[in-house]
Protein backbone atom coordinates (compact mmCIF):
# COMPACT_ATOMS: atom_id res chain seq x y z
CA UNK A 1 0.00 0.00 0.00
CA UNK A 2 1.40 3.71 -1.03
CA UNK A 3 0.30 4.95 2.30
CA UNK A 4 1.46 2.32 4.80
CA UNK A 5 2.54 3.74 7.89
CA UNK A 6 3.73 0.40 9.59
CA UNK A 7 1.44 0.58 11.97
CA UNK A 8 -0.50 -2.07 12.35
CA UNK A 9 -1.97 -1.85 15.40
CA UNK A 10 -3.79 1.10 14.73
CA UNK A 11 -4.73 0.51 10.64
CA UNK A 12 -7.84 -1.13 9.73
CA UNK A 13 -6.71 -2.45 6.24
CA UNK A 14 -6.85 -6.09 5.28
CA UNK A 15 -3.16 -6.16 4.64
CA UNK A 16 -1.17 -9.20 3.56
CA UNK A 17 1.40 -7.95 5.58
CA UNK A 18 -0.37 -7.26 8.97
CA UNK A 19 1.95 -8.28 11.76
CA UNK A 20 -0.51 -7.13 14.58
CA UNK A 21 -3.57 -6.89 15.46
CA UNK A 22 -5.86 -4.16 14.64
CA UNK A 23 -6.05 -1.96 17.42
CA UNK A 24 -10.07 -0.95 19.42
CA UNK A 25 -9.00 2.30 20.23
CA UNK A 26 -11.37 4.56 19.50
CA UNK A 27 -10.54 8.24 17.87
CA UNK A 28 -11.59 10.93 19.90
CA UNK A 29 -13.32 13.83 19.17
CA UNK A 30 -11.41 16.29 16.79
CA UNK A 31 -11.67 19.17 19.30
CA UNK A 32 -10.24 17.08 22.03
CA UNK A 33 -6.97 16.60 23.57
CA UNK A 34 -6.30 15.00 26.73
CA UNK A 35 -2.83 14.54 28.21
CA UNK A 36 -3.50 11.83 30.59
CA UNK A 37 -6.65 9.51 31.42
CA UNK A 38 -6.80 7.54 34.75
CA UNK A 39 -9.79 4.85 34.98
CA UNK A 40 -11.02 4.13 38.38
CA UNK A 41 -11.78 1.13 39.13
CA UNK A 42 -13.44 -1.29 41.68
CA UNK A 43 -14.06 -5.05 42.12
CA UNK A 44 -17.97 -4.40 43.23
CA UNK A 45 -19.94 -1.94 43.11
CA UNK A 46 -20.66 0.60 46.03
CA UNK A 47 -17.59 0.88 47.47
CA UNK A 48 -16.86 4.47 46.65
CA UNK A 49 -15.40 4.79 43.35
CA UNK A 50 -17.30 7.81 42.77
CA UNK A 51 -16.23 9.40 45.48
CA UNK A 52 -12.90 8.82 44.98
CA UNK A 53 -13.09 9.99 41.33
CA UNK A 54 -14.71 13.01 42.32
CA UNK A 55 -12.19 13.79 45.19
CA UNK A 56 -8.91 13.31 43.02
CA UNK A 57 -10.46 15.30 39.76
CA UNK A 58 -11.32 18.15 42.89
CA UNK A 59 -7.50 17.78 44.20
CA UNK A 60 -6.37 18.36 40.76
CA UNK A 61 -8.34 20.60 39.91
CA UNK A 62 -7.69 22.94 42.94
CA UNK A 63 -3.73 22.40 41.70
CA UNK A 64 -4.55 24.12 38.57
CA UNK A 65 -4.99 21.10 36.11
CA UNK A 66 -7.61 21.47 33.29
CA UNK A 67 -9.91 18.40 34.66
CA UNK A 68 -12.44 16.17 33.47
CA UNK A 69 -14.76 13.23 34.23
CA UNK A 70 -16.09 10.71 31.96
CA UNK A 71 -18.83 8.68 34.00
CA UNK A 72 -18.23 5.69 31.87
CA UNK A 73 -20.75 3.88 34.81
CA UNK A 74 -24.11 3.92 33.03
CA UNK A 75 -26.69 1.66 34.62
CA UNK A 76 -25.59 3.55 37.97
CA UNK A 77 -24.05 7.58 37.35
CA UNK A 78 -23.20 9.13 40.52
CA UNK A 79 -20.85 12.44 38.90
CA UNK A 80 -23.95 14.60 38.29
CA UNK A 81 -25.32 14.39 41.72
CA UNK A 82 -22.43 14.55 43.68
CA UNK A 83 -21.68 17.83 41.99
CA UNK A 84 -25.02 19.28 42.06
CA UNK A 85 -25.57 19.23 37.98
CA UNK A 86 -29.05 19.52 37.26
CA UNK A 87 -28.24 21.19 33.83
CA UNK A 88 -28.85 18.50 30.46
CA UNK A 89 -25.47 18.66 27.56
CA UNK A 90 -26.38 20.37 24.42
CA UNK A 91 -25.14 19.01 21.25
CA UNK A 92 -23.76 20.74 18.30
CA UNK A 93 -23.06 20.06 14.62
CA UNK A 94 -18.97 19.10 16.11
CA UNK A 95 -20.28 17.32 18.70
CA UNK A 96 -21.83 17.02 22.43
CA UNK A 97 -20.91 20.03 24.67
CA UNK A 98 -19.34 18.83 28.54
CA UNK A 99 -21.56 20.04 31.55
CA UNK A 100 -19.25 21.98 33.57
CA UNK A 101 -19.18 22.28 37.59
CA UNK A 102 -18.56 25.00 39.60
CA UNK A 103 -14.78 25.09 39.67
CA UNK A 104 -14.75 24.29 35.96
CA UNK A 105 -14.25 20.38 36.06
CA UNK A 106 -15.86 19.17 32.36
CA UNK A 107 -18.21 16.08 32.81
CA UNK A 108 -19.93 13.79 30.82
CA UNK A 109 -22.32 11.26 32.04
CA UNK A 110 -25.93 9.50 30.66
CA UNK A 111 -27.69 11.54 33.32
CA UNK A 112 -26.61 14.96 31.82
CA UNK A 113 -28.55 13.05 28.64
CA UNK A 114 -31.58 11.69 29.88
CA UNK A 115 -34.49 13.64 30.45
CA UNK A 116 -35.07 12.16 33.89
CA UNK A 117 -32.44 11.47 36.21
CA UNK A 118 -34.30 8.60 37.59
CA UNK A 119 -34.90 7.14 34.15
CA UNK A 120 -33.24 3.93 34.43
CA UNK A 121 -30.93 2.34 31.45
CA UNK A 122 -32.34 -0.80 30.44
CA UNK A 123 -30.02 -1.55 27.62
CA UNK A 124 -27.62 -4.67 26.85
CA UNK A 125 -23.57 -4.73 27.41
CA UNK A 126 -23.15 -3.89 23.48
CA UNK A 127 -25.00 -0.76 23.96
CA UNK A 128 -23.32 0.49 27.43
CA UNK A 129 -20.32 0.03 25.79
CA UNK A 130 -20.93 2.15 22.54
CA UNK A 131 -22.37 4.83 24.77
CA UNK A 132 -19.16 4.69 27.27
CA UNK A 133 -17.47 4.93 23.58
CA UNK A 134 -19.07 7.59 21.71
CA UNK A 135 -18.69 9.60 25.55
CA UNK A 136 -15.08 9.81 24.31
CA UNK A 137 -15.15 10.38 20.59
CA UNK A 138 -18.33 12.62 20.27
CA UNK A 139 -18.26 14.86 23.23
CA UNK A 140 -16.13 17.81 22.36
CA UNK A 141 -13.69 17.76 25.78
CA UNK A 142 -11.53 20.25 24.99
CA UNK A 143 -7.91 20.42 23.42
CA UNK A 144 -6.43 20.97 27.10
CA UNK A 145 -7.08 18.71 29.20
CA UNK A 146 -4.29 17.88 31.66
CA UNK A 147 -6.49 14.99 33.90
CA UNK A 148 -9.58 12.78 32.49
CA UNK A 149 -10.63 11.02 35.29
CA UNK A 150 -13.39 8.06 34.22
CA UNK A 151 -15.56 6.42 36.69
CA UNK A 152 -15.60 3.09 35.57
CA UNK A 153 -18.76 0.35 36.09
CA UNK A 154 -17.77 -1.84 39.28
CA UNK A 155 -16.64 -5.10 38.02
CA UNK A 156 -14.33 -7.35 35.64
CA UNK A 157 -17.13 -7.43 32.91
CA UNK A 158 -18.19 -6.33 29.31
CA UNK A 159 -17.95 -2.60 29.33
CA UNK A 160 -14.79 -2.37 31.65
CA UNK A 161 -13.14 -4.34 29.41
CA UNK A 162 -13.91 -1.64 26.43
CA UNK A 163 -13.54 0.77 28.20
CA UNK A 164 -9.48 -0.51 28.29
CA UNK A 165 -9.26 -1.22 25.00
CA UNK A 166 -10.91 1.46 23.59
CA UNK A 167 -9.83 4.79 25.43
CA UNK A 168 -6.21 5.39 25.93
CA UNK A 169 -6.23 4.95 29.43
CA UNK A 170 -2.82 5.65 31.16
CA UNK A 171 -2.68 4.01 34.54
CA UNK A 172 -6.06 3.02 36.89
CA UNK A 173 -6.68 3.40 40.89
CA UNK A 174 -8.52 0.66 42.51
CA UNK A 175 -11.02 1.65 45.17
CA UNK A 176 -11.55 -1.17 47.85
CA UNK A 177 -13.76 -1.26 51.11
CA UNK A 178 -11.78 -3.39 54.16
CA UNK A 179 -13.87 -6.66 53.02
CA UNK A 180 -13.36 -6.82 49.44
CA UNK A 181 -9.50 -6.82 50.66
CA UNK A 182 -10.21 -9.93 52.59
CA UNK A 183 -12.46 -11.54 49.65
CA UNK A 184 -9.98 -10.82 47.29
CA UNK A 185 -12.38 -9.40 44.64
CA UNK A 186 -9.41 -6.92 44.14
CA UNK A 187 -7.17 -9.55 43.15
CA UNK A 188 -9.82 -9.40 40.26
CA UNK A 189 -9.65 -5.93 39.35
CA UNK A 190 -5.42 -6.58 39.44
CA UNK A 191 -5.36 -8.75 37.25
CA UNK A 192 -7.81 -7.73 34.80
CA UNK A 193 -5.55 -4.48 34.69
CA UNK A 194 -2.22 -6.22 34.30
CA UNK A 195 -3.65 -8.70 31.52
CA UNK A 196 -4.70 -5.62 29.59
CA UNK A 197 -1.12 -3.85 29.99
CA UNK A 198 -2.34 -1.25 31.91
CA UNK A 199 0.17 0.51 35.25
CA UNK A 200 -1.91 -0.03 38.83
CA UNK A 201 -1.44 4.35 39.75
CA UNK A 202 -2.60 3.05 43.44
CA UNK A 203 -4.81 1.51 45.82
CA UNK A 204 -7.68 3.74 47.80
CA UNK A 205 -9.10 1.94 50.70
CA UNK A 206 -12.80 3.14 51.70
CA UNK A 207 -14.57 3.23 54.48
CA UNK A 208 -10.84 2.54 56.07
CA UNK A 209 -11.57 3.80 60.00
CA UNK A 210 -13.67 6.18 61.71
CA UNK A 211 -12.56 8.70 64.14
CA UNK A 212 -14.81 9.07 66.76
CA UNK A 213 -15.78 13.14 67.22
CA UNK A 214 -16.34 13.02 70.68
CA UNK A 215 -12.88 10.77 72.14
CA UNK A 216 -10.82 11.61 68.34
CA UNK A 217 -10.21 8.04 68.64
CA UNK A 218 -9.73 5.98 65.35
CA UNK A 219 -11.46 2.47 64.82
CA UNK A 220 -11.31 0.36 62.45
CA UNK A 221 -15.35 -0.64 61.92
CA UNK A 222 -14.42 -3.29 59.01
CA UNK A 223 -11.53 -4.68 60.90
CA UNK A 224 -8.47 -3.96 61.09
CA UNK A 225 -6.79 -2.75 57.19
CA UNK A 226 -4.99 -4.81 55.23
CA UNK A 227 -4.26 -2.78 52.34
CA UNK A 228 -0.68 -2.70 53.02
CA UNK A 229 -0.38 -6.18 52.93
CA UNK A 230 -2.29 -6.21 49.64
CA UNK A 231 -0.28 -3.24 47.99
CA UNK A 232 2.54 -5.27 48.47
CA UNK A 233 1.89 -8.29 47.55
CA UNK A 234 0.35 -7.36 43.78
CA UNK A 235 3.56 -4.68 44.30
CA UNK A 236 1.48 -1.78 44.17
CA UNK A 237 3.48 1.52 45.62
CA UNK A 238 0.89 4.01 46.59
CA UNK A 239 -1.63 3.41 48.75
CA UNK A 240 -4.36 5.53 50.51
CA UNK A 241 -7.31 5.34 53.31
CA UNK A 242 -10.53 7.20 53.65
CA UNK A 243 -12.09 7.68 56.73
CA UNK A 244 -16.00 6.94 57.05
CA UNK A 245 -16.81 10.26 57.41
CA UNK A 246 -20.22 11.30 57.35
CA UNK A 247 -19.58 14.65 55.81
CA UNK A 248 -18.36 13.11 52.87
CA UNK A 249 -22.04 11.38 52.57
CA UNK A 250 -23.60 14.66 53.26
CA UNK A 251 -21.40 16.06 50.64
CA UNK A 252 -22.30 14.27 47.77
CA UNK A 253 -26.32 14.39 49.01
CA UNK A 254 -25.77 17.80 48.63
CA UNK A 255 -24.07 17.81 45.65
CA UNK A 256 -21.17 20.23 47.05
CA UNK A 257 -18.33 17.88 46.73
CA UNK A 258 -16.17 20.56 45.31
CA UNK A 259 -16.44 21.83 49.25
CA UNK A 260 -14.68 19.15 50.74
CA UNK A 261 -11.24 19.13 52.21
CA UNK A 262 -9.08 16.73 53.41
CA UNK A 263 -5.67 15.19 53.40
CA UNK A 264 -6.46 11.85 52.35
CA UNK A 265 -5.80 11.92 48.75
CA UNK A 266 -3.10 13.79 48.35
CA UNK A 267 -0.33 11.82 48.05
CA UNK A 268 -2.10 10.38 45.27
CA UNK A 269 -2.26 13.61 43.78
CA UNK A 270 1.47 14.08 44.15
CA UNK A 271 1.51 11.29 42.29
CA UNK A 272 -0.86 12.05 39.55
CA UNK A 273 0.92 15.74 38.83
CA UNK A 274 4.17 13.42 38.43
CA UNK A 275 2.80 11.51 35.63
CA UNK A 276 2.44 14.79 33.45
CA UNK A 277 6.31 15.51 35.27
CA UNK A 278 7.93 12.14 34.43
CA UNK A 279 10.19 11.33 31.42
CA UNK A 280 9.06 10.07 28.32
CA UNK A 281 12.05 7.38 26.63
CA UNK A 282 12.05 7.24 22.84
CA UNK A 283 13.71 4.28 21.18
CA UNK A 284 16.23 6.68 19.19
CA UNK A 285 18.16 6.26 15.65
CA UNK A 286 19.33 9.19 13.24
CA UNK A 287 16.42 11.64 14.99
CA UNK A 288 13.47 9.24 14.01
CA UNK A 289 11.26 6.74 16.73
CA UNK A 290 13.17 3.58 16.35
CA UNK A 291 10.87 0.66 14.72
CA UNK A 292 11.95 -1.96 16.70
CA UNK A 293 11.81 -1.27 21.09
CA UNK A 294 13.57 -4.75 21.63
CA UNK A 295 16.55 -3.63 19.21
CA UNK A 296 17.14 -0.56 20.36
CA UNK A 297 20.57 0.26 21.17
CA UNK A 298 19.67 4.55 22.02
CA UNK A 299 17.39 5.96 23.86
CA UNK A 300 16.26 9.60 23.57
CA UNK A 301 14.84 11.04 27.22
CA UNK A 302 12.56 13.52 27.19
CA UNK A 303 12.24 15.77 30.53
CA UNK A 304 9.04 16.80 30.66
CA UNK A 305 7.10 19.50 32.89
CA UNK A 306 3.63 20.23 33.11
CA UNK A 307 3.28 18.00 30.21
CA UNK A 308 6.01 20.01 27.97
CA UNK A 309 9.32 19.39 26.76
CA UNK A 310 11.53 20.76 28.78
CA UNK A 311 15.09 19.17 27.40
CA UNK A 312 15.83 15.61 25.98
CA UNK A 313 19.21 13.79 26.21
CA UNK A 314 20.46 10.23 24.68
CA UNK A 315 21.47 7.57 26.28
CA UNK A 316 22.54 3.88 25.57
CA UNK A 317 21.15 1.06 27.48
CA UNK A 318 23.45 -0.81 29.18
CA UNK A 319 21.03 -3.97 29.77
CA UNK A 320 19.33 -6.58 27.79
CA UNK A 321 16.24 -8.83 28.39
CA UNK A 322 12.72 -6.37 28.85
CA UNK A 323 12.70 -7.13 33.03
CA UNK A 324 16.27 -5.52 32.71
CA UNK A 325 15.44 -2.72 30.54
CA UNK A 326 12.06 -2.26 32.07
CA UNK A 327 13.72 -1.39 35.47
CA UNK A 328 16.42 0.77 33.83
CA UNK A 329 14.04 2.86 32.27
CA UNK A 330 12.04 3.08 35.58
CA UNK A 331 15.69 4.10 37.37
CA UNK A 332 16.11 7.21 35.30
CA UNK A 333 12.45 8.61 36.07
CA UNK A 334 10.45 6.98 32.79
CA UNK A 335 6.52 6.52 33.16
CA UNK A 336 5.79 6.61 29.76
CA UNK A 337 7.93 4.49 26.82
CA UNK A 338 6.50 6.19 23.20
CA UNK A 339 7.74 3.80 20.34
CA UNK A 340 6.91 1.89 17.15
CA UNK A 341 6.77 -1.99 16.92
CA UNK A 342 6.92 -3.77 20.65
CA UNK A 343 5.99 -7.17 21.56
CA UNK A 344 3.84 -8.83 24.26
CA UNK A 345 7.01 -9.32 26.87
CA UNK A 346 8.57 -5.67 26.83
CA UNK A 347 4.88 -4.14 27.17
CA UNK A 348 3.96 -6.30 30.37
CA UNK A 349 7.74 -6.33 31.91
CA UNK A 350 7.28 -1.92 31.39
CA UNK A 351 3.93 -2.43 32.45
CA UNK A 352 5.23 -4.47 35.88
CA UNK A 353 7.82 -1.43 36.20
CA UNK A 354 5.10 1.52 36.26
CA UNK A 355 5.46 2.88 32.49
CA UNK A 356 2.94 3.25 30.10
CA UNK A 357 3.18 2.01 26.28
CA UNK A 358 2.26 4.31 23.63
CA UNK A 359 3.27 2.06 20.94
CA UNK A 360 2.84 2.57 16.70
CA UNK A 361 4.23 5.51 16.18
CA UNK A 362 6.49 6.03 13.72
CA UNK A 363 8.61 10.02 12.45
CA UNK A 364 11.12 12.45 14.08
CA UNK A 365 11.04 11.73 17.77
CA UNK A 366 10.59 15.13 19.47
CA UNK A 367 7.97 15.87 17.13
CA UNK A 368 6.13 12.63 17.82
CA UNK A 369 6.70 13.26 21.63
CA UNK A 370 5.28 16.79 21.11
CA UNK A 371 2.51 15.76 19.61
CA UNK A 372 1.88 13.05 22.33
CA UNK A 373 2.06 15.16 25.03
CA UNK A 374 -0.99 16.90 23.68
CA UNK A 375 -3.10 13.97 23.55
CA UNK A 376 -3.25 14.49 19.51
CA UNK A 377 -1.57 10.94 19.13
CA UNK A 378 -3.97 7.73 18.65
CA UNK A 379 -1.62 5.42 20.73
CA UNK A 380 -1.87 2.00 21.45
CA UNK A 381 -0.67 0.02 24.40
CA UNK A 382 -0.75 -3.55 22.83
CA UNK A 383 1.67 -5.54 21.13
CA UNK A 384 2.24 -4.16 17.40
CA UNK A 385 4.65 -6.62 16.86
CA UNK A 386 4.07 -10.38 16.41
CA UNK A 387 7.38 -11.49 16.15
CA UNK A 388 7.85 -12.17 20.04
CA UNK A 389 4.52 -13.12 20.61
CA UNK A 390 5.44 -16.71 18.97
CA UNK A 391 5.88 -19.49 20.73
CA UNK A 392 9.16 -20.32 18.59
CA UNK A 393 10.73 -17.71 19.45
CA UNK A 394 10.79 -18.86 23.10
CA UNK A 395 12.67 -21.42 25.34
CA UNK A 396 11.16 -24.37 27.56
CA UNK A 397 12.26 -21.77 30.28
CA UNK A 398 10.50 -19.07 28.98
CA UNK A 399 13.74 -17.62 27.96
CA UNK A 400 14.15 -15.03 25.24
CA UNK A 401 15.99 -16.90 22.20
CA UNK A 402 14.83 -14.84 19.23
CA UNK A 403 18.52 -14.37 17.62
CA UNK A 404 18.13 -11.09 17.38
CA UNK A 405 20.75 -8.25 18.65
CA UNK A 406 19.46 -7.09 22.08
CA UNK A 407 19.46 -3.48 22.92
CA UNK A 408 22.94 -3.48 24.19
CA UNK A 409 24.50 -5.48 21.19
CA UNK A 410 24.82 -9.32 22.87
CA UNK A 411 23.26 -11.76 20.82
CA UNK A 412 21.90 -15.16 21.94
CA UNK A 413 22.67 -16.60 18.72
CA UNK A 414 18.57 -18.28 19.47
CA UNK A 415 20.63 -20.79 22.11
CA UNK A 416 18.45 -19.68 24.88
CA UNK A 417 21.70 -19.23 26.98
CA UNK A 418 21.07 -15.68 27.46
CA UNK A 419 18.14 -15.63 29.89
CA UNK A 420 17.48 -12.52 28.13
CA UNK A 421 20.41 -10.80 29.83
CA UNK A 422 22.68 -9.97 27.82
CA UNK A 423 24.92 -6.88 28.18
N1 LIG B 1 -15.65 7.50 52.93
C1 LIG B 1 -16.96 7.63 52.91
N2 LIG B 1 -17.62 8.13 54.00
C2 LIG B 1 -18.97 8.25 53.99
N3 LIG B 1 -19.75 7.92 52.95
C3 LIG B 1 -19.15 7.42 51.85
C4 LIG B 1 -17.74 7.26 51.78
N4 LIG B 1 -17.44 6.75 50.57
C5 LIG B 1 -18.59 6.61 49.90
N5 LIG B 1 -19.63 7.00 50.66
C6 LIG B 1 -21.04 6.95 50.31
O1 LIG B 1 -21.34 5.61 49.93
C7 LIG B 1 -22.20 5.56 48.80
C8 LIG B 1 -21.54 4.77 47.68
O2 LIG B 1 -20.40 5.48 47.21
P1 LIG B 1 -20.06 5.63 45.68
O3 LIG B 1 -21.28 6.00 44.90
O4 LIG B 1 -18.87 6.49 45.55
O5 LIG B 1 -19.70 4.10 45.36
P2 LIG B 1 -19.39 3.42 43.94
O6 LIG B 1 -18.34 2.42 44.19
O7 LIG B 1 -19.14 4.43 42.90
O8 LIG B 1 -20.76 2.70 43.68
P3 LIG B 1 -21.35 2.21 42.27
O9 LIG B 1 -20.28 1.54 41.55
O10 LIG B 1 -22.45 1.27 42.69
O11 LIG B 1 -21.83 3.44 41.58
C9 LIG B 1 -22.50 7.01 48.43
O12 LIG B 1 -23.70 7.39 49.03
C10 LIG B 1 -21.35 7.78 49.06
O13 LIG B 1 -21.72 9.11 49.39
Amino acid sequence: MSDCTNNCGSCSADCKDRTAPESFLEESNSLSQVKKVIGIVSGKGGVGKSMVTSLLAVLMNRRNYVTAILDADITGPSIPKAFGLQEKALGTEAGILTVDTDSGIRTMSINSLLEEDSDPVVWRGPIIAGTVKQFWSDVIWGDDVDFMFIDMPPGTGDVPLTVFQSLPVDGIVIVTSPQELVSMIVGKAVKMAQLMNIPILGIVENMSYFVCPDCGQSHAIFGESRIQQVAEEYGIDQVARLPIQPQLASAVDRGAIESVEGPWLDELADLLEGLLNAKVAVPYEDGQIFQHFGHAKQFQLFDIQRGEIKSSELITADCGGHGALAEFLAHQGVRTVLCGGIGDGAIQALAGSGITVAAGVAGPSQEQVELYLKGALTVSNQPTCDRHNQKEHQSAQGEHQCGHEHATGGSCGGQGSCGGSCH
